[in-house]
């Protein structure tokens, strides 16, 4: 299980944007978190992939407290956790081609050996050419970049995989083809997915389950928040 228990994080711990949020997901099961922009989807998305260490609260990866985050988590939880965030260019390296790019989290554990076999099996999945692999990030469109840092993120294959507005910036056809590879993936792996969002009717056709912020977060959160039925309601 990948459980979040009244977590509050954020950027000042006297106003943080994140207060008392819980969600569980289990493996297999793949949950879409709704929420209105700003109400610190993003940053709870870090929190769960042990990005961002929070002020409160616990999150509990596969049966176990999380104590360290960013560099101080032990390698197989960081790698435990594969993530997407929206903006594929502020979380690649411009240096990098792509085929570096997913190959990445294998060079940095030492997986040297595997990179060849993995990317030759991965960028046809997410429909990357040879050609495109071996351009750089701005050699490309962002939706050829998001598809190479959703193989990125697989590529060490997760147990979890958070999706933090992974199509926000992109057209129809290439938001249906990384929802399937990622449910491909699911299927195959038996992954838990995490999809952070804000658009209701995506996440319910792609989600087993979606919850709405404000469902999760302790009662009187006082952010932007979701109604139940997905509605965005004004909070003080
Ligand atoms: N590094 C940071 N330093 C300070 N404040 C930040 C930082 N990152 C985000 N924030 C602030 O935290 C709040 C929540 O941001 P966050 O990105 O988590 O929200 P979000 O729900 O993901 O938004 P969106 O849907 O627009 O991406 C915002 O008010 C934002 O300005």
């Amino acid at each position: 299980m990948l459980e979040l228990t009244r977590v509050t994080a954020g950027y000042d711990r006297r106003d943080p944007v994140v207060r008392e949020v819980s969600l569980s997901l289990a493996p297999g099961e793949s949950l879409g978190l709704l929420g209105p922009s700003g109400c610190g989807k993003s940053t709870l998305a870090r929190v769960a992939a042990l990005l961002h260490r929070p002020y409160g609260g616990t999150v509990v990866l596969d049966g176990e407290p999380v104590r360290g985050w960013r560099h101080r988590a032990p390698r197989a939880r960081r790698t435990a956790v594969g993530v997407v965030f929206q903006q594929p260019r502020l979380s690649a390296d411009p240096r990098l081609t792509l085929r570096e790019l997913v190959a990445q989290p294998l060079r940095a554990t030492g997986r040297r050996a595997e990179v060849a076999d993995r990317v030759a099996a991965l960028a046809p999945a997410v429909g990357l050419t040879p050609e495109l692999l071996e351009r750089r990030p701005h050699e490309v469109s962002d939706g050829q970049l998001q598809r190479a840092c959703l193989a990125r993120a697989l590529v060490l294959r997760p147990r979890w995989l958070i999706c933090d507005e992974m199509t926000a910036m992109l057209d129809a056809s290439t938001t249906a083809a990384l929802v399937a590879v990622v449910e491909s993936y699911r299927r195959e792996s038996g992954a838990g997915l995490l999809a952070v969002g804000h658009d209701r009717v995506l996440l319910e056709r792609w989600c087993d389950r979606t919850v709405g912020w404000q469902e999760c977060s302790a009662p009187g959160a006082p952010r932007g928040a979701m109604s139940p039925g997905g509605q965005e309601i004004l909070t003080t």
